[in-house]
């Protein structure tokens, strides 16, 4: 089954509609974003996560010590970066990590392989922010991805209605969506409930 991380979630609300609709992992933006939040803020929405849900915080070209203290304070799971930081960067936080790549030609997947982390994020470039721009980028670019696939997060203007097409293509580990499970530029709770009821009942290739 193809796992849901739904992103830069704000209010309990809305954490507590995708844990009991299903997702795998949830995000927490900490880098300037519509959809930034305080580690605090962060630390009192994880207090709404049960443990098979993993917290995710998201961040662009952080210092190792923003870094740290979101994933003590918040006992966050995984970090997300989502800027330019390097394979050494990561590599010497150690923590859990996955590398968020923006696709605008095949030199940016072939970039992927330069870094050993747990999950490959493609997304498609930003534009305000480094992510969650709700465009979609040229899925076809995956296909001559060295990367395994039971490490690839898909993410980049998915939604309800083009989540199952995408997964079927790209047989992803994951899709990871924001602006798709929004209404007036606030999360729905049930634009979330069935962006993971799509996702997690179509079938890969692979998964
Ligand atoms: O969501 C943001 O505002 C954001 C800003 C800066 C860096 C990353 C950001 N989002 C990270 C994500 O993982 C998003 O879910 C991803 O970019 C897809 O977003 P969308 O196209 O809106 O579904």
């Amino acid at each position: 089954m193809t796992k849901v991380k739904i992103c830069g979630l704000k209010e309990v609300e809305h954490v507590k509609a995708a844990v009991d609709a299903g997702a795998s992992f949830i995000g927490f933006m900490f880098a300037p974003s519509k959809r930034q939040i305080t580690i605090n803020h962060a630390k009192e929405l994880a207090k709404h996560v049960p443990t098979h849900v993993k917290k995710v915080g998201v961040f662009v070209n952080p210092t190792k010590e923003e870094v740290c203290e979101a994933v003590e304070t918040v006992g966050l799971d995984f970090v997300q970066y989502h800027g330019h930081e390097s394979a050494d960067f990561i590599q010497e936080l150690g923590f859990p990590s996955i590398k968020a790549f923006s696709i605008r030609g095949y030199e940016d997947v072939e970039k992927a392989s330069q870094y050993d982390v747990d999950y490959y994020l493609f997304d498609a470039p930003g534009t305000d922010f480094a992510g969650g721009s709700g465009r979609v980028f040229d899925w076809t670019l995956l296909e001559e991805a060295t990367i395994s696939k039971d490490r690839v997060i898909l993410a980049g203007g998915l939604n309800c209605k083009n989540v199952c097409p995408a997964i079927q293509q790209v047989s992803p580990f994951g899709v990871d969506v924001s602006s798709g499970v929004e209404r007036d530029g606030r999360k729905d709770a049930d634009l979330i409930k069935k962006f993971i009821q799509a996702a997690t009942t179509v079938k890969g290739v692979y998964i």
